[in-house]
């Protein structure tokens, strides 16, 4: 790729703002000092309020208005800061004559707008599964590599949140290229939506909607990181001499750092480098207006033609919307990342913690178990959609957490002790007929308790969600927790039903004693709590009680094909420690998230999160 300097700038020129992010190259009107110092003082009480550690669990809420009220009294100071946008749609003609001037050929499908998911690719022909549909360049898209390059680049190279947050600094990027209008990427930002659907935009009913949701503390978590981080680089622009000349320093409202996070956190996905030795985050222009559906993997990044090329994942007939699967992201995932909610959703999940009490008169013995089978005694386990809602580990758990003295001791003596842990996860074994029945009464009154958490049913939920006047983000919000309920709803019946049918099942011999299995069965992997097992002697119905794996939901990259393309190797942000923090600790770190793409035959679930401890950024 060349050096951004010597590309084509000229193409985009601006299109005066837009609802689809116009680049803002007019004078900020009512931007004078004194709003400018009262901003500073605000920025400063924000800084403090966001950036505390984690507060006791009930007080979320309390502490997220506190916060909330410190950015709305920032945001009205900033009223009329930056420019009004123009409707994007009036801006997709010049974006298509960019992609064709730039040779990306558009005849399979054009932009449409749909009924769900707003504007998507609808195809122009009938597609058939695998045809490649569209090509894009690398010198089209933004990334974290152009951003190095641009006049950002003196700030990241200062910065060390700049350096570690890589897409951050790409909304940093996005955020500096739409204030510049001569930007070569101008064209591509002038169409991106004015406002997203991010919680980072619902408004304070709306996000009492999600009260009682499993996943309330993250969406609060997720803003108050964003509101650290607005205030955190508000502070550096105003500060640093490297952010003198860049257009951050007058437009950078809270409403335009919102924006250019949600812009990277609803497009972004992961590309090689040149030379397919790291990932790097990028936005791909008109590849990023697919809209998600349930499928597979479909795109390439081919390092041959230095181009992303998308493959239809199934047939597209003329006439119909053309998606793309994001990955196997649950609902929540979705909606904090994403700004949406799936009901057909085949990889939704919820997460519930459970922990063995250190009052347990057996902690140490179940907590030196579950060790061994790499559990911690404490933990956060996914519960699934669909017929199998137990994963392996949460099985383990089960059993161990279930287990009376003797067993733990049998089990840490046992000479099989890998095969017996190994046997813990599949459902045609038990430990004991009573502890299997405990195991699964356990499950199921846990659901159950957490089913009562939400106060309020199903059938409420529903009877909720059929009103017509409700906003989007309401509904979005009232979506997530219908699913969520609905996920531990069946989970907690499929228990009574596992707990139920341990006689029958132990009469046809499907269910088996661990400790006898354990000795047909040589392990021959064991990863981070997950089984990978040979099995020597198989139960006949082994399928039927559901002892598939689930799907791995984490970043994962694999070696890719050997062709002519070369491999994929592992993501440079994935490398990071930070990298496998996740959101159940966003209290403590920082994250922006993203799709997926299959690159060179690699299947990438390209989170392409980056995050950062919170003393790093207060530092
Ligand atoms: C990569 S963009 C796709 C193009 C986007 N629709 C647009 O108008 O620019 C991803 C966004 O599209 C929307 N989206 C994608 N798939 C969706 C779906 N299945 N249901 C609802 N919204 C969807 C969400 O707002 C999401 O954040």
């Amino acid at each position: 790729m060349g050096k951004k300097s010597k590309r084509d700038r000229g193409a985009g020129g601006s299109a005066g703002g837009g609802k689809g992010g116009g680049s803002g190259n007019t004078k900020p009107n009512g931007r004078n000092k004194k709003d400018v110092r009262e901003v500073m003082v605000l920025v400063n009480e924000l800084l403090q309020k966001a950036s505390s550690p984690g507060v006791p669990p009930g007080k979320e809420l309390e502490e997220h208005m506190s916060i909330r009220e410190v950015v709305e009294r920032i945001r009205k100071k900033q009223e009329g800061w930056t420019p009004e946008p123009v409707p994007r749609d009036q801006c997709f003609p010049v974006f298509l004559k960019w992609l064709e001037d730039h040779g990306v050929k558009t005849d399979a499908v054009t932009i449409e707008q749909f009924e769900v998911g707003g504007f998507g690719l609808k195809a122009v022909k009938d597609i058939k599964a695998e045809e490649l549909f569209i090509t894009i360049p690398r010198k089209l898209m933004l990334t974290t590599e152009t951003a190095r390059e641009s006049s950002l680049g003196p700030l990241i190279k200062k910065d060390r949140i700049l350096q570690v947050m890589a897409n951050v600094s790409l909304a940093l990027h996005v955020l500096c290229e739409k204030y510049t209008s001569s930007s070569f990427w101008a064209p591509y930002i002038n169409i991106f939506p004015g406002t997203y659907t991010t919680p980072l935009y619902f408004e304070e009913g709306e996000m009492l909607h999600l009260q009682g949701s499993l996943n309330f503390s993250d969406v609060l978590n997720q803003y108050k990181s964003i509101a650290r981080q607005y205030a955190y680089f508000y502070k550096l622009f105003q500060t640093q001499p490297e952010a003198t000349g860049l257009p951050l320093k007058e437009c950078f409202t809270f409403d335009e750092y919102r924006w250019a996070v949600s812009t990277v956190m609803t497009r972004q996905n992961q590309v090689p480098t040149s030379d397919g030795r790291h990932l790097i985050t990028a936005l791909i222009p008109m590849w990023d207006m697919c809209n998600h559906s349930n499928g597979e993997f479909s795109t390439e990044f081919n390092l041959g033609s230095d181009s992303a090329e998308c493959l239809a994942m199934r047939e597209f007939p003329a006439d119909s919307q053309v998606y793309i699967f994001y990955g196997m992201r649950s609902n929540a995932e979705f909606l904090i990342h994403n700004g949406f909610v799936y009901p057909e959703n085949l990889h939704d999940r919820v997460n519930i913690k459970l922990g063995v009490s250190k009052n347990d008169s057996l902690f140490a013995m179940k907590a030196e178990v579950l060790s061994r089978a790499g559990i911690h005694a404490s933990t956060t386990f996914q519960v699934h959609c669909g017929k199998d809602p137990i994963p392996p580990e949460l099985l383990v758990f089960l059993r161990v957490f279930t287990m009376v003295e003797g067993d733990l001791r049998d089990l840490l003596t046992s000479q099989h002790q890998s095969a017996y842990l190994s046997c813990l996860g599949r459902l045609d074994c038990m430990v004991t007929q009573e502890q299997e029945t405990k195991a699964w009464a356990f499950l199921e009154t846990r659901l159950s308790l957490l089913i009562r958490s939400y106060k309020t049913s199903i059938k409420d939920v529903e009877a909720e969600l059929q009103a017509s006047d409700l906003t989007y983000h309401t509904r979005a919000a009232l979506q997530l927790k219908l699913a969520e309920m609905q996920i531990l709803s069946s989970a907690a019946e499929y228990a009574k039903n596992q707990r139920e049918k341990i006689p029958q099942l132990i009469d046809e011999k499907i269910l088996q004693l661990a400790a006898d299995v354990a000795l047909t069965v040589k392990v021959t992997d064991e990863l981070d709590g997950e089984f990978v097992e040979e099995v020597l002697e198989l139960s006949e119905d082994e399928e039927d009680l559901g002892t598939e794996q689930q799907g791995d939901t984490h970043a994962e990259v694999t070696e890719g094909s050997k062709d002519a393309n070369g491999s994929v190797s592992q993501a440079e942000e994935s490398k990071t420690p930070e990298k496998d923090s996740g959101l159940e600790s966003s209290s403590e770190r920082e994250s922006v998230d993203g799709d997926a793409i299959k690159m060179n035959g690699a299947t990438v679930e390209a989170n392409g999160e980056v995050s950062i401890s919170e003393k790093e950024l207060k530092n």
